[in-house]
């Protein structure tokens, strides 16, 4: 019960539905337990005691307490589904807002597809049990001990008899529970790889199209979907050894109950209609227990669910604004790394090395290196999209784990190699950052990245919808949209990382004087591998397996020996071929 406790926060609020569900249950169940006493008295008292008067009384409580069932069944279920609704619309606004606090370490774990069922599959398992299955218990614990009660009134010793395989049932029940439970778990997550097979690759669709590999991917979706099915399959078989064991013990209570009832009966120690009645009730102890099976089923199932969504809302939140956290709203760009050293895991090599670096508010800086030095690596701290493991970053002299996450993150823009732009608006895509520009700070921001004009030419101008990922436009014009989005956040601090490496040389130019509109003003990261897009920068920093080896600028570096100025003769004898070409 420790899982249900543990999510209590979002279920008991909407206790009172719970309650009223419960006591219509309540009445419905009493009047199922009355239906064996009705019929009781009408076989010994009209039909052999010839008291045919008492018939029409018998058929008008009959027919009250039908209409009364009916009643609180309708209240009963329309509560209990409200009930497990309610508390799992709670539930799933809770696990999105944490999936927006949890850190980029979580996300370099996780995969989508697995949380994605854990949004829905796994939310959808808990709200059934809370829906139906609290209900189901409390109609198993009700139906059993009342009819016990009314079985021991009619005749203790049948009672014994006829309930001496129980125990037996018990024991199969709780066998099955046992090993139906690991077996759900092992469902859900396999659900959960299945939903990742389908979302990478619907994701990568251009890579497996690419390079042909829907064969491979097909195969790969086969191997889950077969994994998926095996389990399932697997917990069929479980259930189909277990329901004829539960139904045989069942049988055999109903084999004591006539054979020593009858012989109660012929002895004159029992009437015909309480031996009648004893088989119904029997038939209320042995079916919830045999259904026991299907609730625990759904205990089970919403039990591993549980765990699954608890995982995700128990997952740690290390980054996070502090109490007193400061406004940085009004951030200059000033910014220091003191003996900055990063690595991601324990067992990982440095991505940062003890780096220092101070950057004047307003300048450009360019970094460069090999892929995987530590470039991007240094730009994610400034944001805390990561802590260094060792050392400080400061933004205007003030650390930043000192500042609100909100506004260190809104002062420090960023535009991507791929930038991400979503299904939705144009003017949307590039307010996104700051939803309270005007048209006119849009149309501005779009200007300014050399956007509007390819955005008036398409059919709805701003409010042409995209599609998932920006599709329908191509790589430069989503760069554009990416860098207006950039312009109107209006940053402090600003960070190309790789910004213009993804499209060609003619768009490379459009965007180039794109971002020197983006860049006046903002302290300027810039990331690439290309010595044209960071030549003219204030100062050149040039990384090495995470270290800074060489810093000065364009001019000071292809006159020192070292790492700069053999990328430079790489790229410089690239470009002479290509003349000469
Ligand atoms: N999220 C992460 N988890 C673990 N290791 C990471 C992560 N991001 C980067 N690394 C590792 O840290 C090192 C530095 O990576 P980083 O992305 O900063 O390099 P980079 O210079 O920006 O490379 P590139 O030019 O290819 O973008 C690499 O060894 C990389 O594998």
């Amino acid at each position: 019960m420790g899982i249900f406790k543990k999510l209590k926060e979002y279920y008991w609020p909407n206790k009172h539905l719970f309650f009223w569900s419960l006591f219509m249950l309540l009445i419905t169940l009493l009047i199922t337990v009355a239906y064996p006493i009705i019929l009781q008295q009408t076989i010994d008292r009209v039909i052999k005691g010839e008291q045919y008067d008492l018939a029409w009384k018998l058929a008008g409580i009959f027919m009250g307490l039908m209409i009364i069932k009916g009643i609180a069944t309708y209240i009963g279920q329309y509560t209990g589904d409200m009930f497990g609704i309610r508390s799992v619309y709670e539930l799933r606004n809770a696990l999105y807002s944490k999936l927006q606090r949890l850190p980029f370490s979580y996300y370099d774990n996780a995969k989508t597809g697995d949380l994605m069922s854990r949004l829905t599959a796994d939310v959808e398992g808990f709200r059934f049990f809370l829906s139906f299955g609290f209900v189901e218990l409390f109609r198993l614990v009700f139906l059993v001990s009342v009819s016990l009660c009314v079985m021991f009134y009619y005749s203790v010793s049948l009672t014994f008899v006829s309930m001496a395989a129980m125990p037996l049932l018990v024991i199969a029940v709780l066998r099955f529970d046992k090993l139906v439970h690991p077996a759900f778990r092992d469902i859900r997550k396999s659900f959960g790889k299945l939903n990742t097979n389908v979302q990478e690759n619907i994701s990568g669709i251009h890579t497996v199209k690419s390079l042909s590999r829907e064969s491979f991917q097909i195969n790969k979706f086969n191997n889950s979907n077969g994994d998926y099915k095996d389990r399932y399959l697997f917990t069929t078989e479980i259930w189909a050894k277990y329901f004829p064991v539960m139904e045989f013990l069942g049988n055999i209570s109903v084999v004591f109950l006539f054979g020593y009832g009858g012989f109660l009966v012929m002895d004159g120690q029992l009437s015909v209609g309480r031996l009648v009645a004893f088989y119904s009730l029997l038939g209320y102890i042995i079916f919830p227990i045999m259904n026991l099976g299907f609730t625990v089923n759904l205990f089970s199932q919403s039990k591993a669910s549980g765990e699954r969504l608890l995982e995700v809302l128990e997952a740690p939140e290390p980054i996070q604004s502090k109490v007193d956290a400061v406004d940085g709203s009004n951030m200059k760009g000033h910014v220091v790394f003191e003996n900055v050293t990063l690595q991601y895991r324990k067992e990982d090599q440095l991505a940062l090395d003890d780096v220092n670096l101070t950057v004047e508010a307003g300048k450009r800086v360019g970094l460069i290196g090999a892929t995987g030095s530590g470039k991007t690596s240094l730009t994610q701290l400034l944001t805390r999209f990561y802590e260094p493991t060792i050392g400080t970053v400061k933004v205007d002299g003030i650390a930043v784990d000192e500042y609100s996450l909100t506004s260190l993150r809104s002062n420090i823009g960023f535009v991507l190699q791929e930038s991400f732009l979503f299904s939705s608006s144009i003017k949307a895509n590039i307010s996104y950052g700051r939803p309270d520009a005007t048209m006119e700070e849009i149309i501005d921001a779009a200007k300014r990245a050399n956007a509007h004009e390819f955005i008036m030419e398409l059919p709805d101008t701003y409010d042409t919808m995209l599609g998932e990922r920006g599709l329908g436009l191509s790589g430069g014009q989503k760069q554009r949209i990416a860098i207006a989005r950039a312009l109107c956040q209006n940053p402090a601090i600003l960070v190309l990382d790789d910004a213009t490496s993804a499209v060609d040389m003619k768009t490379e130019l459009h965007i180039q004087q794109a971002l020197e509109e983006v860049m006046k003003g903002r302290t300027t990261f810039i990331i690439a591998h290309r010595i044209s897009s960071v030549k003219h920068a204030d100062e050149l920093i040039v990384f090495e397996h995470g270290k800074i080896v060489q810093r000065g600028t364009h001019n000071q570096l292809i006159n020192q020996q070292g790492l700069y100025k053999r990328i430079y003769e790489i790229q410089y004898k690239d470009q002479l071929e290509n003349i000469y070409a």
